[in-house]
């Protein structure tokens, strides 16, 4: 990985809720969640030029190149802009896939809005998301980056701040199929609607949760381990399982005490994610030079 080039941070979240009240007629769920950005993720590199290639120089095994959400985004957002410019792009990954934490959501807006900035595209926020709606439906809220309560269908984000929490994440080496859990026909779908301000952790649950350990043991034995030392819950519609702790040290030594074979990490909740609190210093210090040149 080029040492000199920027990395821009792609985090994870956590659905610190996940509410499904209701199924519409194409398929997908009406549902409630609470998007807790996290301060842990992969990172990305970029290095623009004017070959209009765009070349991802870290492959995932298992993913070719181009079913690569980086390198779709990248694609998607060189045709919105018709432009002509391309980018070599390195990943450093560290968050397991398929789990339920959006890595690879996260890549794809971390690529949307670096890009953004090196191609000096101005395109806005809301654009890059719906543009990243295209790929998935987690894309918009690492787009955004703030801590959001999501309605709609997920798309509908509302930036709804938290106290600082840590987060001990936890992924059972299962794979869940996203679209089999939504097209299950065990799974609850009639929870009746929250308002935003009346969100306590305590009260809410993940509707996808039961189903998802009936049919995955290690999911269940993963959340029961965690119960041992902290609220916990499943994120999304699986693998992972995350507790939740006031402070650092209770989750760490949580993690030491469970099996050494355990794949987990210890992360802070944020309300701003790292990929727009760089975005901001970036963009900052780009004005300011232009000023100076001016
Ligand atoms: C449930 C969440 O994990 C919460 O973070 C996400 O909304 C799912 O995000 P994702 O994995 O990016 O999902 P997508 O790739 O857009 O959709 C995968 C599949 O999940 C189902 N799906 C997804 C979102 C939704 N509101 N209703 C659905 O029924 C659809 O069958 C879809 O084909
Ligand atoms: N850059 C990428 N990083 C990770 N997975 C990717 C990437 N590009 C494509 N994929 C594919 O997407 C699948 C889902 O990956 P991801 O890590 O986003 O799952 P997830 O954590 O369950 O996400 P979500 O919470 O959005 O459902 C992977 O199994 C992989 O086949």
């Amino acid at each position: 990985m080029p040492s000199k080039l920027t990395r821009w941070p792609a985090p994870a979240k956590l659905n610190l809720f996940l509410h499904i009240l209701g199924r519409r007629s194409d398929g997908y769920h009406q549902l409630q969640s609470l998007f807790q950005m996290l301060d842990y993720g992969d990172s990305l590199q970029f290095s623009a030029d004017n070959s209009g290639q765009i070349s991802l120089e870290t492959s995932i095994a298992g993913v070719p190149n181009e079913d690569n959400l980086i390198v779709r985004a990248a694609k998607l957002l060189q045709q919105y802009a018709q432009t002509s410019q391309g980018a070599r792009i390195w990943l450093h990954k560290t968050l397991p896939m398929g789990g339920g934490i959006g890595g690879g959501s996260s890549n794809a807006a971390t690529t949307l809005v670096a890009l953004n900035y090196y191609w000096q595209l101005n395109l806005t926020t809301d654009q890059l998301a719906e543009l990243g709606l295209q790929l998935g439906a987690d894309v918009p809220v690492f787009v955004h980056g703030q801590t959001a309560f999501a309605d709609g269908v997920g798309e509908q984000l509302k930036a709804l701040p938290q106290p600082e929490r840590y987060y001990l994440v936890v992924t059972p080496d299962v794979h869940i199929s996203t679209a089999e859990v939504f097209g299950h026909p065990q799974l609850p779908r009639n929870t009746q609607p929250i308002a935003p301000e009346h969100y306590h952790f305590e009260d809410t649950h993940n509707d996808c949760q039961e189903l998802v350990c009936q049919r995955h043991p290690l999911v269940a034995k993963a959340l029961q381990a965690l119960l041992e030392y902290a609220p916990s819950r499943m994120t999304g519609t699986g693998a992972s399982v995350f507790a939740v702790f006031p402070r650092r040290d209770q989750a760490e030594q949580a993690l030491q005490s469970l099996p050494a074979s355990t794949r987990g990490f210890i992360a802070k909740g944020v309300n701003c994610s790292p990929l727009i609190r760089l975005l901001q210093q970036l963009t900052d210090s780009r004005v300011q030079s232009d000023s100076r040149t001016q």
